[in-house]
């Protein structure tokens, strides 16, 4: 499997089963995408104040009508997130046959054809960090995401200030040096330490950092 930001904007998803599993989906998801969840039952998840919206349908569908469930939905992506393997399963043929991305969220291995896994993410506008696994330890893929999340906190201000000064320093400096200068203020503690008290001393300590890079050195 090949890692790729994927931009779901006016893209429906199509969630079948709205059990937990199916409503943390349905909520990833809703971030960017129009989400439909189709299930006889809905957990209690989607009754969250902050949950996003969604479109939800109350239905059971089976192997015979799942065709004509994408056929209206037009989905970009497919999740089988129901307690029935064999649904979960032609849920994924289908997907599959129609070139249809497809989640499948009660296999690890064994998948099929366009098949997508969801990863842990950390959102830290711009900054997106994403964990997998490969399926073999989801819980794992958890564990590391809250350790990360831990050690990153700040890096979208970083991303901000940094892209920022990238723009400026296109126009008067270049390329080795702008590199240099780049590579030192994104390693310095310095500057990650001020961010914490505002946007307006981190700039101070990375025009700091670059003044000593000037010379264009590789650090
Ligand atoms: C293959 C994959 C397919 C997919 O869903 O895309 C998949 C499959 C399965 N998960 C199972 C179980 C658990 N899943 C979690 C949690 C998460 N699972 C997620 C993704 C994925 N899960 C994909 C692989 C990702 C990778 O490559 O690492 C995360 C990262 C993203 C998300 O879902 O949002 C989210 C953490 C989000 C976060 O916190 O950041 C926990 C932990 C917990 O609940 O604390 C458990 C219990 C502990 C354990 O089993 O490890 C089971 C067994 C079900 C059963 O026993 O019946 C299967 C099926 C199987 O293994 O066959
Ligand atoms: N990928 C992951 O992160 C995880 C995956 N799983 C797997 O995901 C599956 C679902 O887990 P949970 O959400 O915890 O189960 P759950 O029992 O809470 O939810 C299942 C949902 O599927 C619905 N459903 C049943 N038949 C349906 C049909 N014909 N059409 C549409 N919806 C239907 C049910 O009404 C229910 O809302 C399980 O098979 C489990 O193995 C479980 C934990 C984590």
């Amino acid at each position: 499997m090949i890692p790729l930001y994927h931009d779901f904007t006016d893209a429906t998803v199509l969630v079948f089963g709205g059990g937990s599993v199916g409503a943390r989906k349905a909520e990833r998801f809703a971030a960017e995408a129009d989400v439909v969840v189709v299930s006889p039952t809905f957990d209690d998840r989607f009754e969250k104040p902050e949950f996003p919206t969604v479109e939800r349908v109350r239905a059971a569908p089976t192997p015979a009508t799942v065709d004509d469930w994408l056929d209206r939905v037009a989905p970009a992506l497919v999740v089988a997130a129901t307690d029935d393997s064999d649904l979960n399963a032609t849920v994924a043929e289908a997907a599959a046959d129609r070139d249809v991305l497809v989640n499948r969220t009660d296999r690890a291995g064994d998948r099929s054809v366009g098949s997508v896994v969801v990863p842990a993410t950390i959102e830290d506008d711009p900054v997106s960090v994403a964990i997998s696994t490969g399926g073999q330890s989801p819980a794992l893929a958890r564990y590391l995401r809250e350790q990360v999340e831990r050690e990153i906190s700040n890096a979208g201000k970083m991303a901000e200030l940094t892209g920022r000064l990238r723009a400026e320093l296109k126009e008067t400096e270049p390329p080795e040096t702008r590199r240099a200068m780049l590579r030192a203020v994104v390693r310095s503690p310095a500057v990650w330490k001020a961010l914490h008290t505002g946007i307006a001393n981190a700039e101070k300590e990375a025009a700091r950092v670059m003044q000593d890079h000037r010379t264009g050195e590789d650090t």
